[in-house]
């Protein structure tokens, strides 16, 4: 009957959860999605517009970073938040993904991570305690644990050595951190795709007494059945009080996919890449501007919204900018594709606190 379904809907979205993240440097309404600022910038936007999308917190990058400027000359200069003009939240992921795939030549040792720059070939070393340090030269509100980011597919025993390993490295990048009201530092369960491998690790780091957890090791190949197959079981393996952040994730689908599951926070370069590319999210679907079926479309991307792009713009100049390869098409893509996501965001907390159903793919 009419009551037994509804029980159904709210039972498929009981693990969807709505709140705020209190920091040193301002609130994180969750579900968040946290734009990818890599080297110090989200590309192709200022941070105040970065602002007027709704984002509460960015993400950096320990890897590009330490090579260029270097941690301790960003330290010198005030720290991240001063040399990019950001003053809200800064989460910066611990390099150890990115490592694994940007440097040639490394060496994975018990250590840490030897390897060379990609952009020099000069030698480095992340250990999670190099790691932390680097994280707190810059400055960053929430630093993530120096972990081994166990590639997809792996057999049972390789990701097992590996998530052990993540367990050290988990223990040792808490001990690096240097804890202060306002700062977090997050874990980062590892294990694949097997079961008691993520319990295992989930365990290990609960142990730790992180501020937070991040689900490490998908979005890395794995395709979305089986992500989302993992993500029916390992949210629930972490503190019910305490933010999950499920990194490099991703499409809307996708987000809306682990929201339903329990999870808190979002990364993904999909929005600002895509946009460079021409492509950009809309409630019709994605849209390729580079399609010549633009190019005399003097319609908006989307008439109802606030963007710069679709309030004082064309997809036909859109298509065009983006042609030609102009800045501004690079610009006003990415804008309008922060500015959805955020939306989204908005229209997903909107809906966990009214107790309502948000399968919308949008
Ligand atoms: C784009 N997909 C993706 N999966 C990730 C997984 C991890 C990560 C970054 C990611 N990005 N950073 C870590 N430190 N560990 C796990
Ligand atoms: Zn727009």
């Amino acid at each position: 009957d009419e009551r037994k379904i509804i029980a159904k809907a709210h039972d498929k979205y009981k693990k969807a959860r709505a709140g705020i993240i209190n920091t040193r440097h301002g609130q994180i309404h969750t579900p968040a999605f946290m734009p990818v600022g890599t080297k110090g910038t989200v590309k192709a936007m200022l941070p105040e517009s970065v602002q007027t999308t709704g984002a509460d917190i960015i993400l950096g990058n320990t890897y590009h970073l330490m090579l260029q400027p270097g941690a301790k000359r960003v330290f010198k200069l005030g720290g991240l938040h001063k040399f990019m003009n950001w003053s809200k939240p800064l989460l910066t992921d611990s390099g150890g993904f990115q490592v694994m795939s940007l440097s040639k030549l490394r060496k994975i040792t018990e250590e840490g991570v030897i390897f060379n720059s990609h952009i020099d070939g000069s030698k480095f070393m992340l250990s999670p305690e190099s790691s932390t340090e680097i994280q707190y030269l810059l400055g960053s509100t929430i630093t993530m644990a120096f972990d081994e980011c166990t590639p997809y597919p792996s057999t049972y025993e390789q990701a097992k050595s590996s998530m052990e390993l993540t367990s050290r490295w988990a223990k040792r990048s808490r001990k690096a951190f240097y804890s202060r009201d306002g700062y977090g530092q997050f874990g980062i369960i590892q294990g694949s795709i097997y079961n008691d491998l993520r319990l295992k690790s989930a365990l290990d780091l609960i142990e730790l007494d992180f501020e937070g957890y991040a689900i490490g090791g998908l979005a890395v190949g794995e395709g979305q059945e089986l992500m989302f197959k993992v993500l029916d079981y390992a949210p629930d393996l972490l503190p019910i009080n305490k933010p999950r952040y499920l990194m490099g994730v991703g499409k809307p689908a996708d987000i809306i996919g682990a929201v339903q599951r329990g999870i808190d926070m979002f990364d993904c370069v999909i929005p600002t890449r895509s946009g460079r590319n021409g492509q950009a999210f809309t409630k019709y679907g994605v849209v390729n501007i580079r399609n010549s079926k633009y190019k005399e479309d003097n319609t908006p991307l989307e008439e109802d919204c606030l963007c710069p792009a679709c309030k004082n713009y064309t997809k036909a100049y859109l298509h065009y900018l983006v042609k030609v390869k102009e800045i501004l098409g690079a610009m006003l893509m990415t804008w309008h594709n922060l500015m959805y996501f955020q939306k989204l965001m908005l229209r997903i907390r909107e809906y966990i606190a009214q107790g309502k159903d948000f399968d919308f793919i949008s």
